[in-house]
């Protein structure tokens, strides 16, 4: 992508929904002129044109010849109180795939260019409507895949990040003053103040504590992977079953009924699950089982977690104790589940097995709080629940790092009593890299990336 930043005033538009049949389909638009060159396009220019701003008219899109494409609303923004903070409008018209064509052919015949993704958030940032880490909770909301997520990135997108940057920032410019003064003047000329340690100190935990919310942010938005393994007839299909609440996947009594894995999203207390059924494991010659055997080892060895589901009527054989041994010396996470305990002929389960049937619907509750305990490392309690900041940005993870380390240099050029001027570069260190987080000083180059991944019309 390239968003050249001295090509920010031209006219942009890109459809903001789905392509597909749907009732509506918004279109965006934005950049000065933007409404005079849409005035052009509509049967009702001058009404278009003199429209004010925060304010939807209704009309026909038509081409220059007359002749009318679609009927549509438009709303109508004025710089600098829009989205972008330059001039817009959005066409809110039918979500028809043909006609929603016709529309952004038409506009980009006259005057308008196809936005690159990202490119309207890229304004908002450039235009001082929203910092950087706004902007990225902007695209954390759209990929948000549980309610949990999706109102963590949302906090995120109010300001709770920022605002506690900015608090850290202005304590931080507080104390170079203090050492700017002691340089500009020193010894005798004014009264020498030792630098607040307490503060510094203070805020290198502060900022460790927020940085070390990004395992639990990432974890919320990017989820896990739960294998369901075990040997054939185990349950592991009924498991996923009672898991889904629906018949997904196929039951049956036959050794060998799962042939390939099957996959279906879950949210395990607001983490978004990849939850897969594998097929049964067990030594066979026959082509095509052997080749599903096969894919569900590839799964399981890359799993974030396995439910390792044992028939507690027949009890651990051989294979099981190898299965087992196999997972621990991969240090895979798994989780031993003693299926059928409703059957009279079943045996009582080994240590570290939850009792389960799928058939009665008993343990679900128990192995769901375990797999929640595993999955999380037991180290999230209620994360996000009480408001508070939980960052999902490798780029703020690494720059809140790189700041408390310029921090502990400041706190060991203290204890070293360094020179002073050593020590400014310390903290004017800090302030860099968490003026990077919200944007104060970014590079071009920076900002494509981050932009680059965000969706056409966002
Ligand atoms: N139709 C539509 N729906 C949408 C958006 C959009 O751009 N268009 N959004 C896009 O993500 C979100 C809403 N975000 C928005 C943020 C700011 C402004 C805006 O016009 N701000 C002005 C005026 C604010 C005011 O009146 O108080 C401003 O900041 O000056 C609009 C939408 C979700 N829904
Ligand atoms: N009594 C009892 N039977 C169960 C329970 N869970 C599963 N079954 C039965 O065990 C049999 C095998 O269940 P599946 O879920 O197909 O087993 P699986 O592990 O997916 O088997 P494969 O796909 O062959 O690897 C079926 O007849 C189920 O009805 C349970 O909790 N209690
Ligand atoms: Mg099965």
């Amino acid at each position: 992508m390239q968003h050249a930043l001295g090509l920010q005033n031209d006219c942009i538009a890109a459809l903001a929904t789905p392509l597909g049949e749907s009732a509506l389909a918004i279109i965006r638009t934005s950049g000065a002129g933007s409404i005079e060159k849409l005035a052009q396009l509509c049967d009702r220019p001058e009404k278009l044109s003199r429209a004010a701003g925060n304010t939807i008219l209704y009309g026909h899109i038509q081409d220059p010849q007359g002749s009318i494409i679609d009927q549509v609303l438009f709303s109508v923004f004025r710089a600098p109180h829009s989205y972008t903070g330059e001039d817009g409008v959005e066409i809110s018209c039918h979500g028809s795939i043909p006609g929603v064509q016709a529309i952004l052919e038409l506009l980009f015949s006259h005057g308008f260019r196809q936005a690159e993704g990202g490119e309207f958030t890229l304004r908002a940032f450039l235009n001082g409507k929203m910092d950087l880490t706004r902007a990225e909770a902007v695209h954390e909301i759209v990929s948000a895949r549980t309610k949990k997520a999706q109102s963590m990135a949302m906090a995120r997108l109010s300001g709770t990040i920022e605002e506690r940057i900015n608090t850290w920032k202005s304590e931080l410019t507080g104390v170079m003053a203090a050492v700017s003064v002691q340089l500009d003047y020193p010894e005798d000329e004014v009264e020498s103040q030792p630098i607040p340690e307490q503060t510094i100190r203070n805020l290198i935990t502060q900022i460790r504590e927020l940085s070390s919310t990004y395992l639990t942010g990432r974890l919320f938005q990017q989820g896990a992977l739960v294998a369901l393994a075990g040997r054939t007839n185990a349950g592991k299909s009924s498991l996923f079953n009672a898991f889904l609440r629906e018949d997904r996947s196929i039951v049956s009594e036959i050794h060998g009924t799962t042939r390939d894995y099957i996959e279906a999203p879950l949210s395990l207390q607001g983490i978004p699950i990849r939850l897969v059924d594998t097929a049964g494991l067990r030594r066979i010659d026959e082509l095509i089982e052997s080749e599903g055997i096969r894919r569900t080892t590839r799964v399981v060895e890359s799993a974030d977690l396995v439910v390792y589901v044992v028939d507690g009527s027949v009890g651990l054989e051989e294979e099981d104790l190898q299965h087992i041994e196999g997972m621990k010396s991969r240090g895979t996470s798994w989780v031993g589940v003693w299926n059928k305990c409703d059957k009279k002929d079943y045996n009582p389960p080994p240590e570290e097995f939850i009792q389960l049937s799928t058939q009665r619907g008993q343990g679900i509750m128990e192995l769901q709080q375990v797999m929640y305990h595993r999955i999380t490392g037991g180290q999230i309690g209620s994360a996000g629940d009480g408001g508070d900041a939980v960052i999902d940005s490798a780029r703020q993870h690494r720059l809140l790092e790189e700041c408390a380390e310029f921090l502990g240099h400041v706190e060991q050029g203290i204890a070293d009593q360094m020179p002073l001027d050593v020590i400014a570069l310390d903290v004017q260190g800090a302030l860099n890299s968490l003026g990077e987080i919200t944007g104060e000083v970014t590079r071009e180059d920076v900002l494509d990336r981050m932009f680059s991944g965000f969706c056409v019309g966002k």
